[in-house]
């Protein structure tokens, strides 16, 4: 997707044929981040559907039901695995991981899909995961693109970060709803996306730490390229 600009005979820009982005939150603070760098595009529908993959999955599938669309964005802050995707910097999901999606048994974790009943990983769209992550590098922002888990508990402790980073090497973020996001998308057809701006390491919990407005500022800023490219 790129963007097609004309002009009026004022000379004012105008969005011209488009098609709509449904970008997807939990909560209102990173709606807000969000809205911020969308300058008040039209063409972008922003929606805060709760924490979670349920409710990001039933807010995606009730909001796409209800208009056209032709790309779905999960966005919002998230943890970055050490050494990968640093505190006040981006993450771009190669692919949206179900992390814990599955059953322990006495040999460990096992996946939903090694016991053969579901699909796990929801793949982001390749060519506009490449341009989304080229436009951000090029206007200056880091970022990171890989695996991004979804996780129903937030990592708290170095064993599960190091137990997850093993399961899924080159992960590069963890956060609550991008896999229920891609899902309800995939369901219609449509391209989706995780983009996520890393407020805290994944790793032992120290919430007091956690920089949630270095973290809106980065969401903000890659809203508005998000408004250039897609
Ligand atoms: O306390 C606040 O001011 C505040 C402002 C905005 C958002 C929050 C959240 O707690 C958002 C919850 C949302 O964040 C994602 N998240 C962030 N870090 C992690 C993590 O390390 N592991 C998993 N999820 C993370 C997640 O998607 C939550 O839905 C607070």
């Amino acid at each position: 997707m790129k963007a097609d600009h004309t002009s009026t005979s004022t000379g004012e820009a105008v969005e011209e044929a488009l098609p709509r982005v449904l970008i997807v939150t939990a909560v209102e603070a990173e709606r807000e981040a969000v809205l911020r760098g969308l300058r008040g595009s039209s063409r972008f529908h922003v929606i805060a559907a709760g924490a979670g993959t349920a409710a990001a999955a039933a807010g995606t599938a009730a909001t796409l039901a209800a208009g056209s669309y032709g790309c779905v964005i999960s966005a919002g802050i998230g943890g970055g695995f050490p050494g990968r995707a640093p505190v006040g910097s981006l993450a771009l999901a190669s692919e949206m991981i179900a992390a814990d999606l599955g059953a322990e048994t006495p040999e460990g974790f096992r996946s939903a899909a090694e016991l053969g009943f579901g699909r796990v990983s929801v793949p982001g769209h390749s060519g506009t995961v490449q341009a989304v992550a080229a436009a951000l590098a090029a206007a200056g922002l880091t970022v990171s693109t890989g695996p991004v888990l979804t996780v129903s508990t937030a990592t708290g402790t170095a064993g599960t970060a190091a137990a997850l980073a093993a399961r899924h090497p080159g992960a590069v973020a963890e956060a609550m709803e991008g896999h229920g996001v891609a899902v309800a998308a995939r369901h219609f057809g449509i391209a989706a996306l995780e983009l996520r701006a890393i407020s805290n390491p994944v790793g032992p919990r120290d919430r007091a730490a956690w920089k949630i407005n270095e973290a809106m500022d980065a969401l903000a800023a890659a809203a508005a390229i998000l408004l250039e490219v897609l």
